[in-house]
């Protein structure tokens, strides 16, 4: 959504007021947890933060400034991170629009860093989705290693797809619909030794070509046949589903079978990722402005998607099966983040104690860097915590080779980061992110995934795929033409596919959909 483009009324309603009325259920699951509501009125302190890509010439700050009509804050601790006041949208600049800045918080900044992507890593960001991070973690790898980017919802990859384009971040990069819990393909170019066998001769579709947009006839035909079947989704598998790769991702020449084949646990050991982020899927408590987004959904939301109880119970599962899967994919050595944006003990030093007791190669690392970040110590030793206003931590575990027995451990790591003074993962700057209809995919999609849970709701972060019509209707429905791709696609708001801001993921009902559709008049 571009933000100048509506009208300042509409821009003053979308504004949470900036301390709420919580309910009580909500007050309750804070006491339970020793958390104090009163971190929820804080809101409208809490600045807003932005990333300038790197490269961008410093006297671009100077433009910015003017252009959003206010200073930017350089933060000292975070490489090229700029805070800005909490009201300040950047969706509508030139600077975002050319993908000069992109909106991430501190503390999400604070994860990548404490994960210290070398030049030649392969990385694996098991919980990708939208995105911020991914970009990041691309921007730190430079031109050489891998990225593979992971998350159950569809629709929420399409948007990293759609980020590491705007970017220009994805040459190197691969992003797979697939469960966390189970996901088991490794980098490419990891087993060279191999690796012979399978390079393709000849292309009769079983070997990777140039990734395109366009869908194969084979998805096609798919598509067709889960229409006429009734369902507006394809037969659901729980194979990993590639959804993008960029031209140096290794990808192209390479047999498909090799590519996605699973790997063994002892492969994984040998030729595994260096680098593993588990941004986990959790209740989003340390999100204030997350919370805020409830004034509007409505409270009974929070009630059912946040604090229901077998949700929180299965969550908990979930984000330790996230993390001892990702620990599963490093190769021996490797290191691995762990961090969500609640602020609960449960859904952090408590999962990291019980993957640790069953780990015994696993140890917690210090991370160095954190001595000069704003941050204090969490429950568990090595472990910080941001002050009053949000809370991410992070795990830096070695890659363990129990499987192997060799009974050796590794230094691992186990940092909470937590910034005292950032943001808590905010609005981000392209809009709500989760509506009705988004809602709606996430469930289904939860039931469709085995290991997915109806998601408590994205971070707003730079998530640019929204539902123009539920947010802002009317929103205005004429059509200009589709990309070849989008062809069997009935969208919303109709655009053509390459255009910045477009969300294309032509499988799912929410189909295409402008940021906002009054660009189309
Ligand atoms: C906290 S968000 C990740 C935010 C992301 N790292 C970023 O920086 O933009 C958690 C993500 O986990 C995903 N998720 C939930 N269950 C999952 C599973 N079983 N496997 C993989 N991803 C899952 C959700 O779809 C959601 O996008």
């Amino acid at each position: 959504m571009d933000s100048s483009e509506i009208p300042p009324s509409d821009r003053r309603e979308e504004q949470p007021p900036a301390s709420l009325p919580l309910p009580a259920a909500f007050l309750e699951f804070l006491g339970e947890n020793g958390l104090d509501p009163a971190l929820y009125s804080k809101a409208d302190t809490i600045p807003r933060y932005i990333r300038l890509k790197p490269g961008t010439e410093p006297m671009v700050v100077t433009e910015i400034e003017s252009e959003l009509k206010c200073d930017l804050m350089k933060v000292s601790w975070l490489p090229d991170f700029y805070a800005i006041p909490p009201e300040i949208q950047i969706a509508g600049s030139m600077a975002y629009q050319q993908g000069k800045i992109y909106g991430i918080d501190a503390a999400s900044g604070a994860a990548i860093l404490a994960l210290d992507v070398q030049p030649g890593d392969h990385v694996l960001d098991l919980c990708a989705a939208p995105g911020a991070k991914l970009c990041m973690l691309a921007d730190m790898l430079g031109s050489t290693g891998s990225l593979t980017g992971v998350d159950v919802a569809k629709h929420r990859l399409a948007a990293c797809r759609t980020m590491l384009q705007k970017y220009s971040l994805g040459d190197r990069s691969r992003l797979f619909v697939a469960d966390g819990t189970s996901f088991s393909i490794l980098p490419v170019n990891s087993n060279l030794g191999s690796m012979e066998a399978f390079v393709g001769i000849e292309d009769n579709g079983s070997i990777f070509s140039e990734w395109t947009s366009k869908r194969s006839w084979k998805d096609r035909q798919k598509s067709k046949k889960a229409k006429a079947a009734g369902s507006p989704h394809p037969p659901s598998t729980s194979e990993p589903e590639l959804i993008y790769y960029g031209k140096d991702s290794g990808l192209v020449g390479l047999q498909k079978r090799y590519v996605l084949r699973p790997s063994t646990d002892a492969a994984a050991c040998t030729s595994g990722y260096d680098k593993v982020l588990v941004d986990a899927e959790c209740t989003h408590d340390g999100s204030i402005k997350h919370i805020q987004k409830f004034e509007f959904w409505g409270w009974k939301t929070l009630d059912r998607r946040v604090l229901n109880v077998e949700r929180t119970g299965n969550l908990l599962q979930l984000q330790l099966g996230l993390l001892t899967n990702g620990f599963k994919l490093l190769k021996t050595g490797g290191s691995l983040v762990y961090s969500t944006c609640s602020l609960t003990v449960a859904q952090n030093e408590n999962v990291v104690q019980q993957f640790l007791s069953k780990h015994p190669s696993a140890e917690l690392l210090k991370i160095d860097p954190a001595d000069s970040w704003p941050c204090r110590s969490g429950g568990i030793q090595k472990t910080l915590r941001t002050g009053a206003v949000h809370l991410q931590r992070q795990a830096r575990l070695s890659g363990g080779d129990e499987r192997l027995g060799l009974g050796h451990g590794h230094p691992v790591d186990l940092v909470g980061v937590d910034v005292l003074g950032a943001e808590a993962v905010g609005r981000g700057p392209v809009e709500a992110v989760e509506e009705p209809g988004e809602r709606h995919e996430h469930q289904d999609h939860a039931q469709r995934r085995p290991g997915a849970l109806a998601l408590a709701g994205a971070e707003g972060q730079d998530l640019e795929v929204r539902q123009v019509a539920d947010l802002h209707a009317p929103a205005v429905r004429r059509e200009v033409p589709l990309g070849a791709e989008l062809v069997d696609v009935v969208p919303d708001a109709r655009v053509p596919a390459q255009r910045v801001g477009v969300d294309e993921d032509p499988r799912l009902r929410r189909d295409v959909v402008a940021h906002d559709g009054r660009r189309l008049e």
